[in-house]
């Protein structure tokens, strides 16, 4: 169990003997820095809006303060941070009391410091409990006062004791109603003070950030901050003007009226009008919650807004009173904290990369960090103007922000962090990797180019990389490390020389070349592999040829309407506008390729090697899928993605990667995520291989009849 979690609630029951004055002098001068330092960020955290942290960083502070109090007990006097609610309120705002105390929640990182919180709920109460899980929304949290029915307050947590006073901006969310509505069962209560998150939804979030930079303005950072300084606004109507919302999790003072179940008086909130949360669950078992934290750990970005864990709560009322709070949680609750998305790091240098297409790009080196649960040393910056847009300096502290599988992004400078000593960064004039003057190539063009297209060693080496890629040749030994060999090598001058090496060629590559001078055994599987990748079918050459725009579903659209590359090449604009998914910057991209040289003689010497140009194709394909978009997702029992995609198109249909309303049909595999759940939600017909086949077979009407559509399927 950890350390610092478990002397959160532990102090108070210490009897360790240790007096403050028995603590080694330089143990206490570093609690009381980490104390002031902690404290510092809690006050630019909650009253300013602004940290200069990332939570991560701030959390880790708070559990090295709580382990030094662990270590000596008497250092947890009743003002350090540990003991306290984090907040504290800004003389902006009259102050007020709550009714009740607003408390903050203890967290658990890992599955032992779950067991440690069950295992404690199961000593004081048994094993009876119920829990309630629920998304721990990223925003912040309010204290709305309800007398008769009528909103009369509304509170910022401040301290826990004491809030601001943001009654008119709370007033002017739609979320909060200005009168309760009862039922029955759930009449308007007396008093009751209703406890919940303000938040922005994601996609709100980012309406406003585009508004803001359409507008040339800064944009926000992240959603949790720019909902604590919209509503902590001293102009209501600045308020009003962002789309807050409202999520209510629980109750403090209340009058009139008693629930023995915390679900219960989800119920109640519901039924006064007050909104609640639909993914709330009561479970019973701590396997179900556990499964139930992993489930959101994997769909985290499926929620409407931000959540940076899932909070578990001790369902019956009777329970929480045995359980009881510490001076700043209670212990009926715990939050799991997922890994953070969001850190800070030092931006050590600006480099600049060149693409397959000439495009120079700048990257970030990063002190490598984790987040998100990998370790990023790089990440990606677009351009020149983007580096300016955020106003990053080489040798800055940076946010650095990273969902998911998602490439990591840098979201600004931690202006206050800077020393002096950084430096901007200068675009280079020519090139890295060949020295060739950049330039754009067109005037409006953001992006700069490397126009030596056919002897830039950098844009060599990248297109080689991507021939041997999954989405062209799909040739396993040819990755980065065989691509920078050949294009080094004496062997391999451009692409046309790609099929002619044979064992002899390649034996001359020293990376493909044992200490005895023979063909290494990866050598011997290229010369292989390159005699197979002849016979691929002509979507793939097509990608391969690295033109412009021409990815694999362009390829497999031009492939299906043409079935060689010649027609494809001799195609006119019009002939090329009817293929589906084929618009005039593809058309005009493949005549301009076509029109160099060197080019030309490309797909000459590949045809000579006898790289097949063609597809045949097959006549008794039906055209039965024209008009249709149909997703694959998940593993499919027998057929591999790309032949399930291959099938689609050779019928007419396309292929799509999202699923929208649009969407006809959805195929999943094993491990379908959130495709499915998405097609589920919009209730598009969902088949499996099975039923795919019989789509493919005998068409749209036959499949629908076996599809399971919305909620039919468990
Ligand atoms: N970066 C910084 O400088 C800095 C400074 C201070 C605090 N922080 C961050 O703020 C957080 C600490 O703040 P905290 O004390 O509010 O603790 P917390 O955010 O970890 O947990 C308590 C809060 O969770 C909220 N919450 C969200 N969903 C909930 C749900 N379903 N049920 C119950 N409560 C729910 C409540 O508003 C409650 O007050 C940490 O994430 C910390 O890293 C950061
Ligand atoms: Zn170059």
């Amino acid at each position: 169990m950890s350390e610092g979690w478990a002397s959160l609630r532990d102090v108070t029951s210490t009897d360790e003997a240790e007096g403050l004055e028995d603590v080694p002098g330089d143990v206490r001068t570093r609690h009381a820095e980490l104390a002031e330092e902690i404290r510092g960020h809690q006050f630019r955290y909650y009253v300013l809006d602004s940290p200069t942290v990332s939570d991560a960083e701030f959390d880790k502070l708070l559990r090295e303060l709580a382990a030094l109090e662990e270590r000596h007990p008497a250092l947890a006097t009743p003002d350090s941070p540990t003991q306290q609610v984090g907040g504290t309120f800004s003389t902006e705002f009259t102050a007020v009391d709550h009714l009740e105390r607003m408390l903050s929640l203890d967290n658990a990182f890992n599955a032992d410091e779950m067991n440690s919180w069950f295992d404690r709920v199961a000593k004081e109460v048994g094993d009876a409990a119920h829990y309630l899980c629920e998304l721990k929304i990223d925003g912040l949290a309010i204290n709305l006062l309800y007398r008769d029915g009528r909103l009369v307050r509304g509170l910022t947590r401040g301290d826990g004791r004491t809030g601001e006073d943001v009654t008119l901006n709370v007033r002017t969310l739609r979320d909060v109603p200005e009168t309760l509505t009862g039922t029955d069962e759930y009449p308007v209560p007396k008093l009751v003070e209703v406890r919940g998150e303000v938040f922005f939804r994601v996609e709100d979030f980012l309406e406003l950030n585009a508004k803001q930079a359409e507008a040339g303005k800064q944009v926000y950072a992240n959603p949790r901050n720019t909902a604590a300084g919209s509503l902590r606004q001293k102009d209501p109507s600045i308020t009003a003007s962002r789309k807050l919302r409202l999520i209510c999790h629980g109750l403090g003072k209340r009058e009139g009226f008693e629930l023995d179940r915390q679900s219960h008086s989800y119920e109640a909130l519901r039924a006064w009008g007050l909104p609640v949360s639909t993914h709330t669950k009561v479970l019973s078992t701590h396997q179900e919650v556990n499964d139930f934290i992993k489930y959101w750990e994997e769909h985290r970005h499926d929620a409407e807004h931000e959540i940076d864990g899932i909070v578990i709560k001790v369902d019956e009322v009777p329970l929480q009173r045995r359980l009881g709070t510490t001076s700043r949680a209670p212990r009926w609750a715990i939050a799991f904290k997922y890994p953070p998305e969001e850190v800070t790091t030092k931006l050590l240098d600006i480099r600049v990369n060149v693409g397959r297409t000439g495009r120079v790009t700048p990257y970030a080196v990063v002190e490598p960090v984790s987040v998100a649960g990998s370790t990023v040393a790089r990440a990606t910056l677009h351009n020149a103007s983007e580096v300016k847009r955020k106003g990053v300096l080489i040798g800055d502290r940076i946010v650095l922000h990273k969902a998911g599988d998602v490439i990591p992004q840098i979201l600004g400078p931690v202006i206050d962090a800077r020393t002096g000593d950084e430096h901007e960064f200068v675009m280079p004039v020519s090139c890295p990797e060949c020295g060739t003057l950049l330039r754009p190539e067109k005037e409006a063009d953001v992006d700069i180019r490397c126009p030596n297209a056919q002897y830039c060693p950098g844009q060599l080496r990248e297109r080689l990389d991507y021939i041997g890629s999954r989405n062209a040749l799909d040739i396993e030994v040819l990755g980065y490390e065989s691509a920078t060999a050949l294009v080094n090598s004496a062997v391999y001058d451009n692409e046309a020389d790609l099929f002619d090496l044979d064992e002899e060629k390649l034996k001359q590559v020293e990376l493909f070349r044992t200490i005895s001078g023979e063909l290494s055994a990866n050598g011997v599987k290229l010369a292989q592999n390159l005699r197979e990748a002849k016979e691929r079918p002509l979507w793939r050459v097509l990608v391969a040829l690295s033109i412009r725009h021409v990815g694999p579903t362009a390829a497999r659209a031009l492939a299906v309407e043409f079935g060689s590359l010649d027609r494809i090449f001799s195609a006119t604009d019009e002939e090329l506008a009817a293929a589906e998914g084929v618009g005039p910057t593809i058309a005009t991209a493949l005549r301009d390729w076509w029109a160099v040289d060197w080019h030309r003689d490309v797909v000459e010497r590949w045809r000579q090697a006898g790289v097949k140009m063609a597809d045949e194709r097959d006549e008794s394909v039906p055209r039965n899928l024209q008009g249709l978009s149909i997703v694959v997702t998940g593993t499919l029992p027998t057929l591999s993605r790309d032949e399930a995609k291959e099938a689609i198109i050779a019928r007419g249909g396309k292929a799509v990667g999202s699923v929208s309303k649009k969407t006809s049909f959805v195929v999943v595999g094993d491990s379908p995520g959130s495709k499915y759940d998405k097609a589920v939600q919009l209730k598009v017909p969902v088949l499996d291989e099975d039923g795919f086949r019989v789509l493919l077979d005998q068409g749209p009407e036959a499949a629908t009849e076996i599809a399971t559509i919305g909620a039919e399927e468990a």
